[in-house]
Parts: structure tokens; C-alpha cells; sequence
């Protein structure tokens, strides 16, 4: 049995992960081998097997024993440990929910129902990196990657709404506890009926002003009855990290653009912050590189995967199917409001949710370990 080391198993991320490794028995086809970076020698979780205490996440020796090592224990340890662990000779596989190595040309950023020809090959060359990519750029080719397998995008452009989870445990915490603080601060006129509606906006308004730096520690603006049109840090020219990730990901989640010998496809638009719990929504605009009948593209879009589920395009649907609460914990990708728009018939709109924690962080890498005991 594969050996397999878990990191950051405990961190948001990692429970997803643990609980979808559960329900899918992939405890029964390894022997866990459990990591922490705060508790070495403390109890392993329930899951493991015959290595029942935790070890040193940082024990390059304990990390070595291992044929395949998945974490989500996050960046800065993956900066700090990986290469530490290659230069030790390492030649396992090392799946990996932190951005840090996506990028890199010796790494393949996994989303084998979109990519699972890219990961074939790579695995077929030697491949040993493996990472799971943005959850926006996750949740969204899930649900349209259709469009994009077919040839028919010329470009995208997507308008974000992510939400909370995407900064953390704490930044969830933050937002709720922001809600409180703004529901406490007009709680006695919304029980009044007849109190004026401007004066609880004034006083929200005034709250939400007032907030102190300690309420506003995560996103360091008041995001609760408000929204954050800036995710991740800023690389100039006008442009944020996480806006820069939905071309540079999907491309190489595609196996096409610099590094493949193929044009890229442009992709780009505004990420925005906004108080959802833990779905990332987003609208989509596609320029088509031909007119496609709507209803070529919804059969395309539905028959995509098995997640996937279109939504029609209805007032009554919309409102129920296609909401961050309807999608939260399961892993359906639903795609809706498609329709051609009024610029032409080749461009084309969407939107789509998806649950961040799952397809957009765990899911890709507990399938790729599947992928990986099969090899
Ligand atoms: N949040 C997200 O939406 C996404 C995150 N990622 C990646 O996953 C990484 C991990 O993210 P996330 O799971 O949100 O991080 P968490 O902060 O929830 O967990 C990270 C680690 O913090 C330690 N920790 C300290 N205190 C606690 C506590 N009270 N409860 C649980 N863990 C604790 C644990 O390490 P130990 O057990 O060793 O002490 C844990 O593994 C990110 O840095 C990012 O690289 C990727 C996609 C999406
Ligand atoms: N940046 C994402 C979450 C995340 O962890 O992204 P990445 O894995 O690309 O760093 C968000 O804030 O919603």
C-alpha cells in the first residue's frame, strides 16, 4: 500500500479534504502517514492506520518515507519545504493546494475533468509536481470547460463574486461576526415597523464607517453589507494576482499557450470580494470564434461532466438552482443564465457557482491522488 503523507489536514482545506477522502474510502487503498507543523508526536486523527502519532511537518527524514505527499497546509510551507525535500533526493509525488509552484513548468496544475489528457502525459514523462489550481479558475472550467475543449472561445471575460472562505477560517469569522455588529447596531428600529427606512441606512451606513481596526483585521475594510473589488496582491499596472491567474490558469489547465506551442486564449476581468460564505460565483462573456446555436452550446455545457448541471435560463430556476446557498457543500457545478447577448451572435453570457472549498480546492487534489494509485 502507497504510503501517503497528509499535511494541513486540519486547516479548513484539509478537513474538506479528509471528509470527502472519507466518504469516498480512499483510507481504504492507503496508509496515512499524518503531518503537523504545531503538534508532532500529539494523536493522529482517526483516519490512520498503523502510524498513529502525528510527525514533523518539518522532518525532511519523515517527509522522505513517503511515496506520494498531499498538502494544504499552504504557501509558506510549501516554499519552505519542498525544495528542501527535492534537494534530499525525493522522487514521490507531491500534490499540492497552495499557488506556489502552479507556474512552474515542472509542475501540472490538476483538474482531471477538464485536463485529464495533460495529466496522462505529464504523468507518462516523469511528472512528480501536482497542483491544484485557483478555485475561481477551478469552479469555472468545470462548468463551461465544454466551450473551451470544443475550440469555440476566442476570448472571456469574467466578472468575479468570491467569497470569504477564499481568504480563510478567520476572514469567514470576520464577515459574520461584521453582520452581527450591523444587525445589533438597528436592531430596535427594524423592530419597530414604523422607523424610517433611511435612518437604519444612516446608522448601517455609519457602523459599517466606524468599524475598528480589530473588526476589520482580515480584509481590512468592512466587507459585511459592503463588497472588495480586489483580491490578492497587487502586480501593477492596474491588475491583481487573482485577476492574473484566470488567463495564466486556465491556459496552462488546458495545455495551451506559452510553454505549449499554442496561442493563448485571452481571459480577464474583475475579481470581487463579496459576503458570500464560501460558493465563488462568477458572470461570464465569451466572444465565440463562430455563431453557435444556443441550444449546440447548452447540450455541449450539460453533457460536459458529471458535475455540471445546466440551469434554465428562468426567473424561477435561476432564483432557486443558482445561488451560492443551493450549491453550498455539494459538488454540482450549476451553469445558468446562458443566452446570447445583445452584441452579436458569437458572444455569449453565463454564470456559474461553484463550492471553492470543494472543487475549488480539495476535490482536484483527492482525484489526483485516485489517479496516482492507479498509475
Ligand atoms: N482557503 C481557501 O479557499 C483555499 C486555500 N488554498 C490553499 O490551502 C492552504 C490552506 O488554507 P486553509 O485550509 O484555509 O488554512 P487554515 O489556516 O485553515 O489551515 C492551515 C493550517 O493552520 C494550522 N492551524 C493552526 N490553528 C488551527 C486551527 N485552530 N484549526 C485548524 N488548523 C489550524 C494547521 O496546521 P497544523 O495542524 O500543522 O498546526 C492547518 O493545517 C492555503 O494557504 C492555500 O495555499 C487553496 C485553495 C483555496
Ligand atoms: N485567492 C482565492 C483563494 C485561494 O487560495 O487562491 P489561490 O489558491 O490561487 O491562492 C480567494 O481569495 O478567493
Amino acid at each position: 500500500m502507497a504510503l501517503v503523507g497528509l499535511v494541513g489536514w486540519r486547516g479548513m482545506v484539509g478537513s474538506v479534504l479528509m471528509d470527502r477522502m472519507v466518504a469516498e474510502r480512499d483510507f481504504d487503498l492507503i496508509e496515512p502517514l499524518f503531518f503537523s507543523t504545531s503538534n508532532a508526536g500529539g494523536a493522529a486523527p482517526a483516519m490512520a492506520k498503523n502510524e498513529t502519532r502525528l510527525q514533523d511537518a518539518h522532518d525532511i527524514a519523515a517527509l522522505k518515507r513517503c511515496d506520494i505527499i498531499i498538502t494544504a497546509q499552504g504557501g509558506d510551507y510549501t516554499t519552505e519545504v519542498f525544495p528542501k525535500l527535492r534537494a534530499a533526493g525525493w522522487k514521490g509525488h507531491w500534490v499540492d493546494a497552495a499557488s506556489t509552484l502552479r507556474m512552474k513548468d515542472d509542475a501540472v496544475i490538476i483538474l482531471d475533468p477538464v485536463n485529464l489528457p495533460v495529466i496522462e502525459n505529464a504523468l507518462a514523462q516523469g511528472g512528480r509536481n501536482w497542483v491544484g489550481g485557483n478555485c475561481t479558475v477551478s469552479c469555472m472550467l468545470m462548468g463551461v470547460g465544454a466551450l473551451y475543449k470544443a475550440g469555440l472561445v476566442e476570448w472571456m471575460s469574467s466578472m468575479t463574486y468570491q467569497a470569504a472562505s477564499g481568504g480563510g477560517a478567520q476572514h469567514m469569522r470576520e464577515l459574520l461576526t461584521q453582520f452581527g455588529t450591523l444587525n445589533a447596531s438597528v436592531r430596535a428600529l427594524l423592530d419597530d415597523p414604523k422607523s424610517a427606512i433611511l435612518e437604519i441606512d444612516r446608522q448601517v451606513i455609519d457602523t459599517q464607517r466606524g468599524l475598528s481596526a480589530e473588526a476589520t483585521q482580515q480584509f481590512g475594510v468592512p466587507l459585511g453589507g459592503s463588497l472588495i473589488p480586489w483580491i490578492d496582491k497587487d502586480l501593477g499596472a492596474g491588475v491583481s494576482r487573482e485577476e492574473w491567474k484566470a488567463g495564466a490558469e486556465t491556459n496552462k489547465i488546458l495545455g495551451i499557450g506559452e510553454g505549449f506551442g499554442t496561442p493563448a486564449i485571452p481571459v480577464d476581468g474583475f475579481c470581487v470580494r463579496v459576503g458570500a460564505m464560501r460558493c465563488h460565483s462568477q458572470a461570464l462573456t465569451f466572444k465565440l470564434k463562430k455563431d453557435v446555436p444556443l441550444a449546440d452550446v447548452e447540450a455541449l455545457i450539460a453533457q460536459d461532466n458529471d458535475w455540471v448541471k445546466l440551469v434554465p435560463n428562468t426567473r424561477e430556476a435561476t432564483i432557486r438552482d443558482l445561488t451560492p446557498v443551493a450549491v453550498t457543500g455539494t459538488l454540482g457545478i450549476p451553469v445558468g443564465r446562458v443566452r446570447k447577448l445583445a452584441m452579436g451572435p458569437e458572444y455569449l453570457g453565463a454564470f456559474t457557482i461553484g463550492d471553492q472549498l470543494l472543487w475549488g480546492a480539495a476535490e482536484p487534489l483527492r482525484r489526483m491522488l485516485r489517479i496516482l494509485l492507479q498509475a
